[in-house]
């Protein structure tokens, strides 16, 4: 498991791997410099000790500035190249994540709130972006750090070096315990801090309801509660990062008192000289910092791996409509829109009983069918099917003769315009959510389908007309006007089937049934399928199938359903009831 992790972090990696080396090169150099500096100043200090010139003081000085200046820009090189590469592995894992959602079906969407898919898009992205970067970068350091230093260090004294970093385990052990308690005291800052922006989110939206119900204080009290907690979170936070590093200085602080102790000793019995306690001095400090790193590092590392886990968990779903190679594309210019389902089933995951049952229809090209039937009968089911929205099984469903599931995914939906139940507009202009399925589509085209879908003369009434923000940055439109606009983005695109699944429902009797006639009159009919609940609507279509638990029980004209006892004439009774009550 942690060997797949492993795998998977350096897949991430793979694509740079050039840029990681450069990266890892720049920082051997960058350690190598470190550890050449302090036997530089050792050889100044012995030499100076002996003979003092100031002229030869000042050219030591500048090599010394020299040397310096090289290291640092080498050091930002190799943390701009590491860095980046963090950034560059979160861009593409978001490319990744995004497009791979794309591919998946609705249902995937039912069972995975937006929340948490939203969570590891970001953080859990950005939890791999700093391992990758920082555990890299501090790794690699560490690596070089010891690897080069301690050597030189031993070769000076080695009974004095072990003594002086003696207590560096027990720093990296005390970082990598705070950096754990810091992990989980970040979490509870932004786990309060979302509740809390969640509540004050909550009351925005529902301040006429906190205004009718007099909820004023109950609303105060409880955001008072919750800004207290997120209070103390940031302070027990804040408490953590304080004592962490006095805490690593005082520590490092420990290594120089056991140096001077045993140093200045060494010295008075001539075992080491003056320059090479110095240079022991330096090397003790150079060890401080990716000693405390190395503690980050491995939280880091553990933070990671289950971001690892949280993401590949989204990439591994396999999306169970897709385009296989034996996939064959369908002549759009000749697609009639003939719809034929030949014992078609359909069970969701999870669920006992099937939302289709037996299913067998034929819809001629151009006919308008209307599909009515109880609440959970199964039309939105069989709506969704059709473009194969739901994984069907193959040989249960045609269009024009060809089997959808071995159709081209695109070539199948670009035959079908569908308006689902929710009608949803995104945050942009009408013009641009009527012209979504042909988004550079000129605007006559545009018209004449708000015209069709009978919301033109509202829109004409809009502030800036067609270019009218809608949506949360915009203008809100009723749910009759939100349904209309829906239907004109279906009939732009001109598609020889139409689904309808309750997409009039906002829009009254009179407007639903001038709709219809419209799309069944003229020349060039397309097949429109029309699931409802609104009879009246339903009864100017050509023929109407009646559902019930999942199966197709009726299948007539109005005249004839409404001839015969059965669910139809009860379903049409009961609405004619409830509207002479109205
Ligand atoms: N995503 C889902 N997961 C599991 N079961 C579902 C899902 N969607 C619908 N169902 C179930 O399938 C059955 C048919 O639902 P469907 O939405 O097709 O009915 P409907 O006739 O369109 O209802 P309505 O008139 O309310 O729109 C119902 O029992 C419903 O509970």
């Amino acid at each position: 498991m942690a060997n797949s992790r492993l795998r998977k972090l350096g897949n991430y990696l793979r694509p740079y791997w050039k840029k990681v080396s450069l990266g890892i090169l720049a920082l051997f150099f960058v350690n190598s410099l470190g550890v050449y500096i302090p036997l530089l100043i050792r050889k100044i200090i012995d030499e100076l000790n002996v003979t003092f010139s100031f002229k030869q003081v000042l050219s030591y000085v500048v090599v010394l500035f020299i040397l310096a200046s090289i290291m640092w820009v080498i050091r930002i090189v190799s943390r701009m190249l590491i860095f980046g590469i963090g950034r560059q592995v979160e861009f593409d894992l978001k490319q990744k994540i995004f497009q791979h959602l794309l591919t998946l079906e609705p249902s995937y969407f039912h069972s995975n709130t937006a929340g948490d898919i939203i969570n590891r898009a970001t953080s859990d992205v950005d939890n791999i972006r700093r391992l990758l970067g920082f555990a890299v970068l501090s790794l690699a350091n560490t690596l070089f750090a010891y690897g080069l230093t301690l050597p030189v260090m031993l070769t000076i004294s080695p009974f004095i070096s072990l003594a002086a970093i003696a207590v560096y385990p027990f720093m990296l052990l005390i970082v990598q315990l705070f950096s754990n308690k810091l992990r989980g005291e970040q979490l509870e800052v932004q786990e309060k801090l979302s509740n809390l922006s969640e509540l004050i989110q909550e009351d925005m939206s529902g301040i006429s309801l906190i205004k009718i119900y007099a909820q004023e204080a109950n609303e105060k009290r409880a955001f008072t509660e919750l800004n207290n907690q997120l209070l103390q979170a940031n302070l027990n936070l804040a408490r953590t990062r304080t004592t962490l590093f006095p805490l690593v200085e005082g520590m490092a602080f420990i290594s120089l008192l056991v140096l001077l102790w045993v140093g200045v000793g060494a010295i008075a019995n001539g075992t080491i000289t003056i320059g090479d306690f110095v240079a022991l001095i330096l090397y003790v400090e150079r060890l401080v910092f990716p000693t405390a790193l190395l503690g980050f590092t491995i939280t880091a590392y553990q933070r990671g791996e289950v971001s690892v886990d949280r993401i590949e968990a989204i990439l591994s779903v396999e999306a169970k409509v897709k385009d296989l190679p034996t996939s064959v594309p369908l002549p759009q210019e000749k697609v009639r829109g003939k719809l034929v389902a030949k014992n078609l089933k359909y069970i969701y995951p999870g669920s006992e009983t099937p939302a289709l049952n037996h299913i067998n229809f034929t819809i001629e090209p151009g006919e308008t069918v209307a599909i009515v039937g109880p609440i959970g009968s199964g039309k939105s089911t069989l709506a969704n099917a059709i473009p194969r929205l739901l994984d069907i099984s193959p040989g249960s469903l045609f269009l024009d003769g060809y089997d959808v599931t071995y159709l081209r995914l695109q070539d199948l939906r670009n035959a079908i315009a569908y308006v689902p139940q929710e009608s949803f507009l995104f945050s942009t202009t009408i013009k641009n959510n009527i012209r979504y399925g042909d988004p550079v589509i000129e605007h006559p085209f545009v018209e004449n389908a708000a015209k069709q879908a009978q919301i033109h003369e509202e829109i004409t009434t809009f502030p800036q007309n067609y270019e009218t923000l809608v949506g949360e940055r915009g203008i809100t439109l009723s749910g009759g006007q939100r349904q209309r606009s829906a239907l004109a983005r279906a009939l732009l695109i001109d598609a020889p089937v139409l689904i309808l699944d309750d997409a009039l429902a906002s829009v009254d009797n009179q407007t639903a049934t001038a709709i219809l006639e419209n799309l069944s009159s003229g020349n060039e009919r397309k097949t429109v399928v029309f699931i409802s609940h609104q009879m009246s609507a339903a009864a100017s279509c050509d023929r109407i199938f009646v559902m019930d638990k999942g199966e197709i029980v009726q299948v007539g004209t109005h005249s004839e359903l409404l001839e015969k006892p059965g669910l139809y004439r009860s379903l049409w009774n009961q609405q004619k009831l409830e509207e002479l009550l109205k």
